[in-house]
């Protein structure tokens, strides 16, 4: 009970705005189990007076009214009804979409720690149950209620004293529920779980079919998605087995009520203290009656059903961003582009050990610094830490002298523009791909960066030209092609500072000589921090900071550092043609 008035304080608040429209609804509710009571009532009049008189004139009165209040019942059961599935899916759409934002602000160890079809699920199924357990629950219960009491009223009122006997044996709904609630709730819980594991495998079986077609894994990949299969059947079947054994036994239990009923009142009836309009009527109100309070015990069943979900859900909403926007940003103004770096530590959320150390460098604007060092020695981190995927543990980096958290993160974003390491490709024309490096821009900009990318050519030999639909993944494109239009994408933001993250890695020294000119065009007039391990642009870097295990290990231009001797000499080779790095990674030289 507890968890579910947690999830309610939770999740609530959503229905914040349609809340008259949940008092409609119970309105409607209200007036339709009414409506149901006096036809009920009119059923016992015209038993009494028409059928068992044999008198037609006694026959229109109630008959009409009993139509009146069946159009009436019928007019605000629909209203109630449509109410109440417009609500629910509003309630879907606002938490769908609180989660979906929050989840977008969440930082990377986040997204490594769970695996894609979990969340997926948790968007989808746990948002449905708690939509089940509070705009449709709160309906059903009130519903429900109101229903029970007006039943119980209307069988109170023809015979105080049968329908005593009756409320005796309610509670054995309710214990019926209680017995079953808890398992219930465990069923559900696995099923859910089961059910993220397998669109998890399935999402992750086709985002490397290659490997498993290359490596031949079929088998492999057949027996994982049995496994979570095998999980989710197991806990559906239990559930089932649980709500339908729940649902056969509250039958029996109902049989046993109305017999009840039924016997008592036959032994009234003999004695002359019980008319069989009266018998009927009764029998009919505990008729009704049982089911509204049978779904208030089912309702305890969804409700503790639908607190996995919530549990589940609760886990994303209390995931909190690694870095936040500050209360008062700094105004926006025309940025140049000085970085600095102030003895900047840092260390992953959990990790064992800091990732840079006390790393400084300024970066005056327009110059191009490259960054480049061993695999692992934390240059990749240099970049997120620039773009405030997080914020360093020690030390300060500025923008203009300006500390970044003091930046609005949307300004700080729209000035240092992130050219990842992984060519990201969304769902969508190459027009629009290109295009989301600054949304609204006109179709001849968008033709501009993609020329100074080198890509133009390319695209306009497509059938389809720049209407050419792209998904993630897609084929139809090679790697270096694909780079070329995140380059285009990168060009057209326009931002003052540019971090590119290994923008020839996963092409081969072809390609990656192609991209070499967009990577110039880039570059130029911008501050750019150029991480990378190819090192063909290194004569054209205004600086070389090489890193080495967390700390700048050393700096000064291309033919310093040769001349030094030392880790950029040795990563640099020791001939100009193409060479093997410390790392593996083709390196480049001029
Ligand atoms: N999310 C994370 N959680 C914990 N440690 C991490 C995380 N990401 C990276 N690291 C660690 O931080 C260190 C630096 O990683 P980083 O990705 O910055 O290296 P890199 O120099 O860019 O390597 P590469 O050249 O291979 O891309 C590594 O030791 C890595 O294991």
């Amino acid at each position: 009970m507890r968890e579910v008035r947690e999830a309610f304080r939770r999740f609530w608040p959503l229905t914040r705005g349609d809340r008259r429209w949940l008092a409609v609804i119970v309105t409607c509710v209200v007036v339709a189990a009414l409506a149901e009571t006096a036809s009920i009532l009119l059923f016992a009049e015209l038993t009494d007076n028409a059928l068992r008189a044999g008198s037609l004139s006694a026959f229109w009165g109630p008959a009409g009214a009993w139509l009146g209040v069946a159009v009436l019942g019928a007019l605000v059961g629909y209203l109630g009804n449509s109410l109440a599935t417009w609500t629910a899916e509003r309630f879907v759409l606002r938490l769908r979409a609180d989660v979906f934002g929050h989840v977008q602000d969440l930082p990377p160890h986040f997204f490594q720690k769970h695996r894609q079809g979990d969340l997926v699920e948790r968007l989808t199924g746990d948002v449905e149950a708690i939509e089940q357990m509070v705009v449709s629950g709160v309906v059903g219960t009130v519903s429900a209620a109101f229903s029970a009491v007006f039943y119980a009223c209307a069988a109170f009122y023809l015979r105080w004293d049968l329908a005593l006997v009756t409320f005796v044996l309610a509670p054995l709904f309710l214990l019926a529920a209680r017995r079953f609630s808890g398992r219930i709730r465990e069923a559900s819980r696995d099923e859910r779980v089961a059910d993220g594991a397998i669109t998890s495998v399935v999402e992750e079986s086709l985002g490397h079919v290659v490997l498993t077609q290359a490596y031949n894994r079929h088998a492999d990949e057949a027996r994982r998605l049995d496994r979570e299969a095998r999980a989710w059947m197991r806990a559906s079947v239990r559930g089932a087995r649980l709500s339908e054994m729940y649902e056969q036994l509250v039958e029996v239990v109902e049989t046993l009520c109305v017999l009840t009923v039924i016997g008592l009142g036959v032994w009234e009836i003999s004695a002359g203290r019980m008319t069989l309009g009266q018998l009927l009527a009764f029998a009919a109100f505990v008729g009704y009656l049982y089911p509204p309070i049978r779904s208030l015990g089912q309702l305890g069943l969804t409700l503790t059903a639908a607190t996995a979900g919530a549990r589940r859900l609760g886990e994303i909403l209390d995931a909190r961003p690694s870095v936040t926007d500050p209360e008062r940003p700094v105004p926006a103004w025309p940025v140049h582009g000085r970085l600095a770096f102030h003895g900047v530590s840092f260390r992953y959320p959990n990790a064992p050990r800091d990732s840079l150390h006390d790393v400084s460098f300024t970066a005056a604007p327009g110059e191009l610094v490259l960054i480049t060092g061993p695999s692992g020695a934390g240059k990749s981190t240099l970049s997120k830490l620039l773009t405030r995927f997080y914020d360093p543990s020690l030390g300060t980096i500025t923008l203009d002298g300006v500390p970044l958290p003091d930046l609005g993160l949307g300004f700080l974003r729209e000035n240092i523009a992130l050219l990842p390491q992984e060519t990201l490709i969304l769902n969508g024309t190459i027009r629009e791909n290109i295009a989301c490096g600054r949304p609204g821009a006109s179709d001849a900009d968008i033709e501009h960066a993609a020329r100074a990318a080198a890509a133009h050519d390319f695209v306009t030999a497509l059938p389809d030209g720049y209407d050419t639909p792209l998904a993630p993944g897609t084929a139809a494109l090679s790697g270096g092609q694909l780079k070329r239009l995140t380059i285009a994408r990168a060009i057209l933001r326009a931002a003052p500072v540019l971090v590119l993250d290994e923008p020839t890695a996963g092409l081969d020294s072809v390609a990656a000589r192609r991209i070499i000119q967009p990577l110039r065009h880039l570059t130029s007039g911008r501050t750019t921090l150029l991480i990378t391990h190819d090192l063909t642009l290194a004569p054209d870097a205004d600086r070389i900071l090489v890193i080495d295990g967390g700390r700048l290990a050393e700096t000064g231009t291309h033919a310093e550092l040769v001349a030094r001797g030392g880790t950029y000499a040795r990563l640099a080779g020791p001939s100009p043609a193409a060479v093997t790095g410390a790392d593996d990674t083709l390196v480049l030289r001029l």
